[in-house]
């Protein structure tokens, strides 16, 4: 493949309704869609999933698109490239800024899925036609949760994940138990915790949770190793895990039971892909996370998790779940709490130009010299 024009779109839509973590509450989604275009005109399309600021890692929506506007586009307008995967290999001398990367990299999987005439799932290996989906809560309070979590169970969600922090666990989870003794529950601190918090996250062995995702911080994988030691619940790694060397060490280490593999956070397919292998080779149950992302993102997310290793509900929601209007035709609608595999070619969804116009705030193009 030449890649000959690479276009980026700066767009904006507000979410339904606003999302809450323990570090920020999101309300207007402001990422970059990304479009690549070879010689023959063939197209594909990637969309990078940081956000307009640094809370979840330190990429943002300004950092992405200088490195891609900067250093990733060159790489891919100037050499030929005969598969996705050499994408990694391109940029391997540039660090970190694993969302931009991805941004470029899926873009370009899907175009090479679609000049192969296959599907993104088929091209990577997926077994499955349809993926079960769960569904994240961030409530601004209990009784505001309490009512999301009965609207999803209604709407056939197999997994339902409640954002917790130090100030409202213990007494929410209760609650939630209450009304809702047998369903399958999990939550996601987002690092609110550190080891000073033990007794406090113990207490949370009682609620039979699926998992806990991320108690401490990004950077700590030891002190996940201590903590696992000392609850029942699975740990979950989320933002402590950004390549497959961190997945190595982290199990090597006993920090966690379960891997939530996020194909941004990581960089792209290729390493989300390898993560899964890993985790498939050693037993870690693995799960694909979400980023409050519209359609393209949500598209590659579906590929990705109809590997074989994906063995629990994603946070893969239906377009509706935060949408008005999606980008993609058709949306991802979620029937019984389970989502089709697409089989048309690359991710198997069309953009749905107008909407796309509609909330784009800036775009530029950039083509080989
Ligand atoms: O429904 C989704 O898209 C995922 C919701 C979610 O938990 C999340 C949303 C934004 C940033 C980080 C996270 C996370 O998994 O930590
Ligand atoms: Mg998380």
């Amino acid at each position: 493949m030449n890649i000959k024009r690479v276009t980026l779109y700066h767009v904006s839509m507000n979410l339904l309704s606003p999302f809450v973590t323990s570090l920020e509450t999101v309300q207007q989604r402001e990422t970059i869609i990304v479009e690549v275009k070879d010689k023959d005109g063939a197209t594909g399309w990637g969309e990078v999933v940081a956000f307009s600021s640094p809370w979840y890692t330190e990429e943002t929506v300004k950092t992405s698109w200088h490195m891609l506007e900067d250093f990733l586009i060159p790489k891919v307008l100037a050499k030929e490239i005969h598969h996705p995967s050499d994408v990694t290999t391109l940029c391997s001398s540039i660090k970190r800024n694993y969302m931009a990367k991805a941004g470029l990299e899926t873009a370009i999987w899907d175009l090479f899925a679609k000049k192969q005439g296959v599907s993104l799932s088929q091209l990577i290996g997926g077994t499955r036609s349809t993926i079960e989906v769960g569904v994240a809560v961030g409530a601004r309070s209990i009784g505001d949760c309490l009512r999301q979590i009965e609207h999803y169970v209604q709407e056939g969600y197999r997994r339902i994940k409640i954002k917790i922090k130090p100030e409202n666990d213990y007494e929410w989870l209760k609650e939630i138990r209450r009304h809702f003794p047998t369903i399958s529950l999990m939550v996601d601190a987002n690092s609110a915790y550190t080891l000073n918090d033990l007794q406090q996250l113990q207490a949370l062995d009682e609620f039979q949770l699926l998992m806990i995702e991320q108690p401490l911080a990004a950077d700590d994988i030891v002190d996940h190793a201590v903590l696992q030691k000392q609850m029942t619940t699975p740990i979950c790694l989320d933002e402590s895990i950004v390549t497959c060397e961190d997945a190595r060490k982290a199990i090597e280490l006993g920090s966690c039971k379960v891997i939530n593999i996020k194909i941004g956070r990581v960089g792209g397919m290729n390493e989300a892909k390898k993560i899964h292998d890993l985790c498939q080779a050693k037993g870690i149950a693995v799960w694909c996370g979400g980023m409050l992302e519209m359609g393209i993102s949500r598209a590659h997310n579906i590929a990705l998790a109809s590997l074989p290793h994906f063995t629990i509900p994603g946070d893969i929601s239906a377009s509706s779940r935060y949408w008005e209007e999606d980008i993609i035709i058709p949306e991802v609608v979620v029937k019984n709490g389970m989502v089709e595999v697409p089989k048309q070619a690359g991710i198997g969804v069309s953009i749905h130009r107008k909407r796309l116009e509609e909330i784009t705030l800036y775009k530029r193009t950039y083509t080989a010299s």
